[in-house]
């Protein structure tokens, strides 16, 4: 048993409304209403009330990964597998479960530090279009996206996941170092309860920002060229040309958003719908063509 998804992401800025902004002229995603947090910007990508909820802090990161457990039963049976485990965990505030438009919400970390909320019971919301003519994300059951985390803790970080969140590993990658002398890269695809290939993928070192990408899925080429446009026009930086990755067969490319926070924004998402049937792979290559990978310099 799992979560069903990554069902919501939090950032922290220095300014939700200009990061909402942002999100609206160059991602496509709707403002949605409030749900009471201070300050915050909730962002909408589908008929969920939000998707990504937008903090106000004194500093730029990404802040938690929220899983939908789709159930009561399932959200005890984590808390369960978290005590078992001797996982620290709270229970967060009607207050908190209110925030967050759910019936209840628990707080707790990976062992890397990553901060992990899950939830049952989210309000059902309404229906929602995209801008920029946007037909829609790909969203749903398959959730918000994925998202790549750093976890210098590696192995303990994966044990958690898999044996503690019941997450399966969809693809092990290992890459040559990013410079001389570090140790090779790894990049370790898990899946949830649902046909998303990744939805969670943990990357062998840490990263200031608290994540190394998100990933939003559009249903064409032609949206992920449109987005590209924007991001140009936004003055946003490339950090990766159009490229398709193996594991997955995604079409996609990636740019630094505000705060730096980078994006992933893709199609052709690889779908698996009955993973007794999967065998995990063990990749050393990422890419079928491009994603030529093109580094901000550092204090740019
Ligand atoms: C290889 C791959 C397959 C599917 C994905 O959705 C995906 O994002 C990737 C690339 C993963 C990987 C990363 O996230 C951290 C930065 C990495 C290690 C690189 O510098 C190359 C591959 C990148
Ligand atoms: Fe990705």
């Amino acid at each position: 048993m799992s979560v069903e998804n990554l069902g919501y992401a939090v950032l922290q800025v220095t300014d939700p409304m200009s990061w909402a902004e942002f999100a609206q002229d160059v991602l496509g995603f709707g403002i949605g209403k409030s749900y009471g947090k201070a300050d915050a910007q909730y962002l909408r990508m589908d008929d969920a009330p939000f998707r990504y909820m937008i903090v106000k802090g004194d500093s730029d990161r990404y802040l938690a990964s929220g899983y939908d457990a789709g159930s009561r039963a399932v959200f005890d049976a984590q808390m369960s597998a978290y005590k078992d485990a001797g996982v620290d965990v709270t229970m967060g505030s009607d207050e908190d479960a209110a925030h967050r438009a759910v019936k209840a919400v628990a707080f707790c970390q990976d062992p890397s530090g990553n901060n992990v909320e899950v939830f049952y019971g989210r309000e059902t919301g309404s229906a929602f279009t995209p801008l920029h003519d946007i037909e829609e994300f790909k969203t749903g059951e398959m959730g918000l996206g994925h998202v790549v985390l750093p976890a210098p803790e590696n192995d303990a970080t994966i044990r958690f996941y898999e044996d503690v969140m019941g997450f399966g590993c969809s693809d092990d990658l290992t890459l040559p170092p990013f410079a001389p002398d570090f140790p090779d890269q790894r990049v370790y695809f898990m899946h949830a309860n649902n046909p998303r290939h990744h939805t969670l993928a943990l990357y062998n070192f840490p990263n200031p920002a608290g994540v190394v990408h998100l990933m939003a899925e559009v249903g064409s080429m032609d949206e992920v060229g449109h987005c590209m446009d924007r991001v140009k026009a936004a003055g946003l930086h490339i950090l990766a040309t159009l490229g398709r990755h193996s594991n997955d067969e995604m079409i996609s490319f990636y740019f630094m958003a505000p705060g730096g926070i980078a994006f992933e924004v893709g199609y052709d998402g690889k779908t698996i719908e009955d993973w007794d049937a999967f065998t995990p792979t063990k990749s050393t290559e990422g890419d079928i063509w491009g994603h030529e990978y093109n580094f901000p310099e550092p204090n740019a």
